[in-house]
């Protein structure tokens, strides 16, 4: 293996890798830095996710621009703003020894003065989404005719989102001359219909298989029926208290759906996608990137390229519709040689999908089963004993106020105040995975193990659980949450009654009540009042499937719900901060049914 230093590269620029913490090169980059540093013909450079390809066409580049000369000399396209941000903070980070050399990074969505001002003084290097670079080109701002490299990063993506008249616009400005540059970790359609438009007789150099998924990414699936894939989703981050990941969705909305519902459910998550204004994104992102944010929710446009150190997981939360962005997916983890696991949640006709996906990444999959109600409560409750035996103790502040605790604890026994101390944290999650059903189903849509009286659709076979039919629904300003604040303030339902799951349907409603206070919560519902309206109970007739909507189900399905009894569950991260006290006086269980 040859080293930075063997590669040719300048003092300055090896001075600066080695205080990034760049040892040796990636293979990647051993093989692309010396043809860009000895030849000017085109490249296409095909490598893995996560190996290193923004130094591989950053460190020759700025080892060869004129830093005597204020003129641009070199253009990297990419297809977001955040990937623009990046690639410029990288470069900022290769050129901190280098004098006199300006990087920019020019995007839409922020100040295009504050860009033509920086473009006004001369960067050398620019990075910038298509758009921008466009407008700026377009008003004498940003001239190209000096341009030795262009590199086109992540150009299908570019493609994909519609930049193919921006890239021709913006490549009839450079020279012929040029050297064209084009890095991917995935070989498809568009790269060979760019390489044929825009470069010339280009060598071909890769490292690995085309296509194939970053090394050290594991890749499991679950599957589970459509219905189930959010409660899978949870339980999968449950079962990892330190989870640090992104969720891929498809859409923008999906994204956000996906987002809101886990934060209302507790968790620590949020969302990027192109709706969110640039403001927006920043913040999230920056959230993100100092771990601020456990999980971030994601479109695969605005999350293609992005480095983000120590991702634990990627959730897959379908298979994107080209399979070739399942490895752009995958690839936000496992980065630099590093460990990761990406996850696919699947339905039950999907098993071809992942055997396709199988070819292309060049790796199996494991088929996981989502974890059972029982061992995700186990997996939390050692989590928050290590974390209680990480905490930090201010003995200053505690010490003075100690005398008075132990005289508090002094009636109960070590074992005792454990227990009580545990059950304080852990009740509601107790509750909430007690009757919790088994997800998985097997690849024909049945499940693999119905539990029977867990199941909870297709209407409870079991008689732990009958199912009262109301006659309010969405349109009397019903949800979860009011029904059972309601209940609340009914001195007729004793406390402690634990209910199971509620359907809020537009005009009625489904209520689940232990079977064997059925009649007590009938009664007390019978000829009370819900917002004006009288309300009727009365016990269900069947066991027909029944529709859920989606988002109730969601919301009313979680733990760490923002009304809980418990004081959640967090991680290191842990800001999902929660109301504590106002505890509900009824008990929800089998998915938590309460907001
Ligand atoms: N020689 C090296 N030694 C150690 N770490 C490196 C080296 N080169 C790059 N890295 C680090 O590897 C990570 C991934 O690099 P980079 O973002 O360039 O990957 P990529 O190949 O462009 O990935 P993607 O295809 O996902 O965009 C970065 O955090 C970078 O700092």
């Amino acid at each position: 293996m040859l080293t930075f230093e063997e590669l040719g590269l300048k003092p300055e620029i090896l001075k600066a890798i080695l205080e990034i913490g760049f040892e040796n090169p990636t293979p990647i980059q051993e093989k692309t830095i010396p043809h860009l540093l000895t030849t000017q013909q085109d490249l296409i450079a095909l490598a893995q996710t996560g190996s290193g390809k923004t130094a591989a066409f950053g460190l020759p580049v700025i080892n060869q621009i004129d830093a005597d000369s204020k003129r641009t000399q070199a253009i990297i396209l990419c297809p977001t703003r955040e990937l623009a941000i990046q690639i410029a903070k990288d470069f900022d980070a290769f050129t901190k020894y280098t004098k006199k050399l300006d990087v920019l990074p020019v995007y839409g969505g922020s100040s295009i003065e504050a860009q033509i001002k920086s473009l006004n003084k001369g960067a050398q290097i620019v990075v910038g989404t298509p758009g921008r670079v466009v407008d700026l080109i377009n008003r004498k701002k940003l001239k190209l005719e000096d341009i030795q490299w262009v590199v086109l990063d992540e150009a299908d993506e570019m493609l994909n989102m519609g930049f193919k008249d921006d890239l021709d616009f913006i490549l009839s400005h450079t020279p012929e001359s040029r050297q064209t540059l084009l890095f991917s970790a995935t070989m498809s359609r568009e790269v060979l219909r760019i390489s044929n438009d825009y470069m010339n007789s280009p060598e071909e150099i890769s490292s690995g298989k085309r296509n194939q998924g970053a090394e050290k990414v594991q890749h499991f699936y679950y599957v589970v029926n459509g219905r189930d894939k959010y409660l899978a989703l949870k339980r999968i981050a449950d079962m990892n208290p330190n989870i640090y990941a992104i969720i891929f969705c498809r859409t923008r909305r999906e994204t956000q759906e996906i987002s809101d519902a886990l934060a209302s459910d507790g968790y620590n998550a949020d969302c990027l996608h192109g709706d969110l204004s640039q403001a927006q994104r920043d913040a999230v992102m920056g959230r993100y990137r100092k771990r601020h944010l456990q999980m971030l929710v994601a479109t695969d446009v605005a999350a293609r390229g992005l480095d983000v150190t120590d991702i634990t997981h990627v959730i897959n939360y379908n298979i994107p519709d080209e399979l070739e962005t399942y490895v752009h997916r995958s690839g936000r983890t496992g980065r630099a040689g590093k460990e990761g696991i990406s996850i696919a949640i699947v339905g039950p006709k999907d098993s071809g999908k992942i055997r396709q996906l199988e070819k292309i990444i060049g790796k199996p999959f494991t088929k996981s089963e989502v974890p059972a109600g029982e061992a995700v409560v186990e997996k939390q409750l050692f989590s928050f004993i290590e974390n209680v035996k990480a905490t930090e103790v201010d003995e200053k502040q505690i010490q003075p106020l100690m005398d008075n605790i132990l005289v508090q604890f002094e009636d109960l026994s070590r074992e005792e105040l454990i227990k009580k101390f545990v059950s304080m944290e852990f009740n509601k999650f107790l509750a909430y995975y007690k009757n919790s059903n088994d997800l998985n189903t097997n690849e024909r849509g049945g499940r693999d193990n119905d539990r029977g009286e867990r199941g909870e659709r297709g209407g409870r076979k079991s008689g732990n659980y009958a199912t009262l039919f109301l006659n309010i629904g969405e349109k009397d300003n019903l949800n979860s949450g009011t029904l059972l604040g309601f209940m609340n303030g009914l001195s007729s339902i004793p406390n402690g009654i634990e209910f199971g799951k509620i359907d809020i349907q537009r005009n009625f409603s489904f209520l689940e009540v232990e079977a064997k206070h059925e009649k007590t919560v009938m009664d007390a519902l019978n000829g009370s009042e819900f917002d004006g309206r009288k309300v009727s109970a009365e016990q269900k007739s069947g066991g027909g499937e029944r529709k859920s909507d989606r988002s109730d189900r969601r919301r009313s399905d979680s733990p760490r719900s923002k009304s809980g009894s418990g004081s959640g569950f967090k991680g290191r991260f842990g800001d999902n901060k929660k109301p504590s006290g106002s505890r509900p006086r009824v008990k929800a269980s089998s998915g938590g049914r309460r907001k």
